[in-house]
């Protein structure tokens, strides 16, 4: 994704993470969020406690990443833009199935990017937007591929950090935006099915595209 932005990118170590600032008229900070949404949230956290502290705290959030794609709705090569972020294994199982936390009277389970700008992203981008899930543990079956989108029809595609990256922004008061690129459908585990360099090649074409939609963008619309 950094080859998405022109020029050097500088590197400013902090606790925990270190930023990649790119140059211009606005402040891009890139950080390698690592795999899995603890993770993913912690990073994001020191990035964004640092910037408060700092006095200068960020308009927005933007995780982005690889994939797994609903057949038929976000194919292989495809750009999906979150118009929800939902954590689909947060909660209990029990008798009757998955409950989520929010059924237990506690946590969240969802968090929902500034619709205006997920429909300009979309746009610029060529994306589509729906739910992209965070899951802990990568589906590998058709019966567990099923279960997600009967429970979540809208789900267009699954990953694993989106939801702790929007929790950390969440807890700054920041909005968040998920992108990713499909590398593979989800389904039965086939590793030879996934096209990792194509969906890179599609994220950071897309992200190439974000800098003027982002800048243009007025973080206090809805
Ligand atoms: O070994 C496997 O079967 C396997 C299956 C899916 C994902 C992995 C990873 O190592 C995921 C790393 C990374 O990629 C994102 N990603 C990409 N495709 C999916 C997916 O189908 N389900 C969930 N996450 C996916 C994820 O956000 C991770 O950052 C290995």
């Amino acid at each position: 994704m950094a080859a998405a932005f022109a020029g050097p990118l500088r590197e400013i170590p902090l606790p925990g993470v270190t930023l990649h600032r790119a140059g211009g008229a606005h402040r891009f900070d890139l950080v390698a969020a690592g795999v899995g949404p603890a993770l993913a949230a912690a990073r994001a956290a020191s990035a964004l406690t640092a910037a408060a502290i700092g006095g200068e705290p960020y308009d927005l959030v933007v995780s982005a990443g690889i994939a797994g794609g609903f057949p038929p709705d976000a194919p292989v090569g495809s750009l999906v833009v979150a118009d929800d972020i939902t954590v689909a294994d947060l909660g209990a199982d029990t008798a009757d199935g998955f409950v989520p936390v929010t059924g237990l009277g506690f946590g969240t389970v969802s968090h929902r990017p500034p619709e205006t700008l997920v429909r300009a992203i979309a746009a610029t981008t060529g994306g589509r937007a729906g739910t992209v899930l965070t899951v802990s543990t990568v589906t590998g079956t058709a019966a567990r591929a099923a279960e997600l989108r009967a429970r979540h029809p809208r789900a267009l595609a699954e990953a694993m950090e989106g939801f702790g990256v929007a929790e950390a922004a969440a807890t700054h008061g920041v909005p968040v935006l998920e992108l990713r690129a499909v590398s593979n459908p989800v389904g039965p585990r086939d590793r030879a099915a996934w096209r990792i360099g194509d969906a890179l090649a599609a994220l950071t074409e897309g992200f190439g595209k974000l800098a003027p939609v982002l800048e243009s963008w007025n973080p206090h619309e809805p």
